[in-house]
Parts: C-alpha cells; sequence; structure tokens
C-alpha cells in the first residue's frame, strides 16, 4: 500500500501531507483549495515535493533526501484527473481503448476477456451509445464520463507487477444525482473486483458516505484526520441533514 509523507509550497497553502493507505478505497476530503489535487498529483508524479518521500510496499517512488524521483510514466498509478482529457481525433471507442495496457490493445491481437472489460466499462459509464462520437460532440459530463472510464480501463489492465493504485480527482462531479448513485456503486464493485485500490477526491459529504470508504480528512494542507467515514464525517452528516429538514 501507498505511504506519503511530503510538504510542498504550493500557492499560498504549506502542504504537509502524511497518511498511508490501507482500505481498498480511500476518499481525500476536504474544501476547495485545501491542496487535494496536488496530494495527488505528487503521487502521480507530475509534482515534485519540495521534501518527504512516497512509497508505494517497498518501492520508492519520491525521496527527495536521497535524489529518488520516479518519473509518471513508469508509476504503478493511473489518474483521472479533475477535467477531462481526451484526444480531439479519435472516437469515444477509440480514447477508451487508448486506455488499456499496450499489450492488450486490438493491434496487439484483443481477446474475449479484453473486449469484455471495454464493454463493461463503456456499459458501466453509459456511453456505449456514444460510442462513433469524437470528443467535440460530447456534453461536458460525457467527456468526463468518457475521460474517467478511459482510466479505469488503464487501471485494470495495469500489467506490472501488483495492482496499479487509481486516482479519481472528482470523478462524478459533472454528473446529475441518479447518474452519479448508480456510478458509484457500479464503479466501486467494479474496482473492487479486480482488486485495483482507489484513492478518490470529494468535497461531497454524500458520496463519501455512499463510498463506504475510508476518509482523510485535509485542510489548509494538512491531514486533520483519517478514519472511516462515519467517524470523520459524522459532524457534516448532522448538518446536512439537518439542513434537508422542513422549516
Ligand atoms: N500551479 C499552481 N500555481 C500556483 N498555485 C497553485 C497551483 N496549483 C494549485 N495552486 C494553489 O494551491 C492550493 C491547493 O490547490 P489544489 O488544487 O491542490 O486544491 P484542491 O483541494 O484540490 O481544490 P479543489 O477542491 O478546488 O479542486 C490552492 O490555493 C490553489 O490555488
Amino acid at each position: 500500500m501507498l505511504t506519503v509523507s511530503i510538504e510542498h509550497r504550493v500557492g499560498t497553502i504549506s502542504l504537509d501531507a502524511s497518511f498511508a493507505l490501507t482500505k481498498p478505497w480511500t476518499v481525500l476530503f476536504g474544501p476547495s483549495g485545501s491542496g487535494k489535487t496536488t496530494v495527488l498529483r505528487a503521487i502521480a508524479g507530475f509534482v515534485r515535493p519540495d521534501s518527504g518521500s512516497i512509497m508505494q510496499g517497498e518501492s520508492v517512488l519520491v525521496d527527495r533526501a536521497s535524489g529518488v524521483f520516479v518519473p509518471p510514466h513508469l508509476r504503478p498509478v493511473r489518474t483521472a484527473a479533475q477535467t477531462a482529457r481526451l484526444f480531439p481525433n479519435m472516437t469515444v471507442h477509440s480514447n477508451v481503448i487508448y486506455g488499456m495496457a499496450r499489450s492488450a490493445r486490438p493491434e496487439a491481437g484483443k481477446t474475449v476477456d479484453e473486449i469484455k472489460i471495454v464493454d463493461e466499462i463503456m456499459s458501466l459509464f453509459r456511453i456505449q451509445e456514444l460510442a462513433d462520437r469524437r470528443p467535440h460532440q460530447l456534453s461536458g459530463g460525457e467527456s468526463q464520463r468518457v475521460s474517467v472510464a478511459r482510466a479505469v480501463v488503464s487501471a485494470i489492465t495495469y500489467e506490472g507487477a501488483g495492482a496499479a493504485l487509481m486516482l479519481l480527482d472528482e470523478p462524478f462531479s459533472g454528473l446529475d444525482y441518479t447518474m452519479r448513485d448508480q456510478l458509484v456503486d457500479g464503479l466501486r464493485e467494479c474496482l473492487m473486483r479486480w482488486k485495483t485500490p482507489v484513492l478518490s477526491v470529494t468535497h461531497d459529504v454524500g458520496e463519501a458516505f455512499q463510498l463506504g470508504a475510508e476518509v482523510i480528512r485535509i485542510a489548509e494542507g494538512r491531514v486533520l484526520r483519517q478514519g472511516p467515514v462515519a467517524d470523520v464525517l459524522a459532524e457534516e452528516r448532522r448538518r446536512l441533514i439537518e439542513q434537508l429538514r422542513e422549516p
């Protein structure tokens, strides 16, 4: 599992985050600007922390003291960023297939299982009907679903030793509640079945509870608390229920 202990100055925030991922799905929860995306980018290798280390099991991904810095493409990590990044000249289907490990792609002679993976993920994200469209023909929410679907395919077909860690930065933020509800449950079931651990980012209390995940609560660049969602976000849930009550 992943162990993070980093310090990094970004904008007006002094990030000072230490935690270990011990559960299959962990949620990084905190207000806007608290440093959640920066933590994910440091784990993925797109941010070089000022000091500290990031370990995946026994492997050192970053250690500023000894100068180790594994580049992003060599890390056992797959990311779906906050904003969709799709290849504009490729169809939705080709974009999703692009996420597959190289040896699993069609040109390498795809097997029934691999076709099934793409079909299953496209069906989960409800993007089969969009398969032949190109990114400029998609809505914002549809683009986001395609982008997350590609990252999920990439994570579950990861061909290194062990499983890849899936990093999801607000993967459900552009979706309506009905779609989000179905997707949260389906995605959790799928990633657990493929034994793919997840660190996702949210500032949505309902989403954290629905995932039933371990929660790391972060504010102003610091980890305030880590534990089961019912413990860490009990106060937020109480406030949310009060807000929803009839006046
Ligand atoms: N490249 C950058 N240059 C300058 N400041 C930055 C940069 N990236 C992030 N910041 C600042 O660092 C702080 C943390 O940003 P970060 O994106 O990690 O927050 P976040 O918790 O993910 O926020 P949100 O929930 O709004 O996405 C913010 O104040 C942001 O404005």
